[in-house]
């Protein structure tokens, strides 16, 4: 690992950022009097300085490619902001996909406990997304139109992680698949998500499974389809939600599904005004109409059920 990332193989966009040779040298020959007392508790504290033969912080996480990994396609100052907002999404993104594979299966194998730790990350993550966008929000129209030119087509509406999260919290749409027919890894890794039972199929099965009956047209289901909400299902809840002593695991895991469709609430509404105060009513570079398109993904609800039965408690 160490000799991989030191001396001539560096990117050369870090390369600016290393030490001259001289300045090396200079820290090298100082004496721990000479240097200040930065130096001396670095000293006291017997930090190692010496990685050319172990692995480093930067070496383990490969920060030599996340880090050259940002290339602005325009001359602008703020295109730098636009695409480390992204890419830390899309990074956050990564963890929710692999919380999500965990706590499906751990509601597949009956082990509760794990999956509310998952779920209960899940939700914390979806809760730092929603705080991202104060950041990205300092961006005014003008800053943006700078940019927007370089964008060709691309756009949030191609990404791969945005749609595996979206069909496995059940938001399921065959359309959705069609961005990635080119690129046929990420196909497989969108379309498998849309094949698999959604985290609230497998709640409805765990249901059943506990002896709340589930109506059998939701708990065996072609999972490529969208979920429809049913008297059933909320009946079901219903009976969990009224002795939440006898159903406590269950009643327990309503609430973590509830606690995670309100964080996605609040992070469809905050791309939607960030995205009306940056661009107001213009088509998207995707294609779809913007700001209407968004709104319209303000109604999708995911566990139907779950807010249905609020109206009957
Ligand atoms: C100035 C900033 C942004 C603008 C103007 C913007 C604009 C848009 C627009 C207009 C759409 C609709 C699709 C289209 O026709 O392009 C869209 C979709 C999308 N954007 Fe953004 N967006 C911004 C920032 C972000 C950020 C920071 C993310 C985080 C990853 C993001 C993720 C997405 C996703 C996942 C979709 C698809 C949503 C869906 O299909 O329900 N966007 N965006
Ligand atoms: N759809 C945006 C473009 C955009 O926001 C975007 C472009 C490339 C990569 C990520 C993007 N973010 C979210 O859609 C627009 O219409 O301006």
């Amino acid at each position: 690992m160490h000799g991989s990332t030191g001396g001539t193989d560096r990117p050369a966009q870090t390369e600016s950022a290393d030490p001259s040779p001289t300045a090396l040298a200079q820290a090298q020959a100082q004496s721990p009097s000479s240097g200040g007392a930065g130096e001396a508790i670095v000293k006291e504290e017997g930090a190692q300085l010496d990685f050319s033969k172990d692995m480093s912080y930067g070496d383990y996480l490969h920060l030599d490619q996340v880090l050259s990994a940002q290339h602005p396609l325009s001359p602008d100052h703020n295109e730098m902001l636009f695409i480390v907002q992204h890419q830390t999404s899309e990074l956050w993104m990564k963890l929710m996909l692999h919380e999500l594979h965990g706590a499906v299966a751990q509601v597949a194998a009956d082990q509760l406990p794990e999956a509310f730790k998952m779920l209960a990350r899940v939700s914390r993550i979806m809760e730092q997304l929603v705080h991202a966008w104060d950041v990205l929000a300092t961006m005014t129209p003008p800053e943006y139109s700078a940019i927007r030119p370089y964008l060709s087509n691309s756009s949030g509406f191609q990404s791969a992680q945005y749609r595996q999260i979206e069909f496995m919290l059940g938001n399921k749409n065959a359309a959705m698949l069609k961005p990635h027919a080119h690129r046929p890894a990420l196909l497989a890794a969108v379309q498998a998500a849309y094949e698999a039972p959604s985290l609230y199929d497998e709640v409805l099965r765990l249901m059943q499974r506990r002896g709340i009956e589930v109506p059998p047209s939701h708990r065996e289901r072609d999972w490529t389809q969208p979920y429809v909400a049913n008297d059933g299902v909320t009946a079901a809840w219903l009976q969990v939600y009224r002795d939440p002593k006898a159903h406590w695991d269950l009643y327990q895991m309503g609430e973590e599904l509830v606690d995670l469709e309100d964080a996605f609430r609040l992070w469809r509404f905050r791309h939607v005004t960030t995205v009306e105060r940056v661009i107001g009513f213009k088509r998207g570079t995707g294609g779809t109409g913007g700001v209407s398109y968004l709104r319209k993904m303000l109604d999708v609800v995911l566990f139907p059920e779950l807010w249905a039965l609020r109206t009957e408690l």
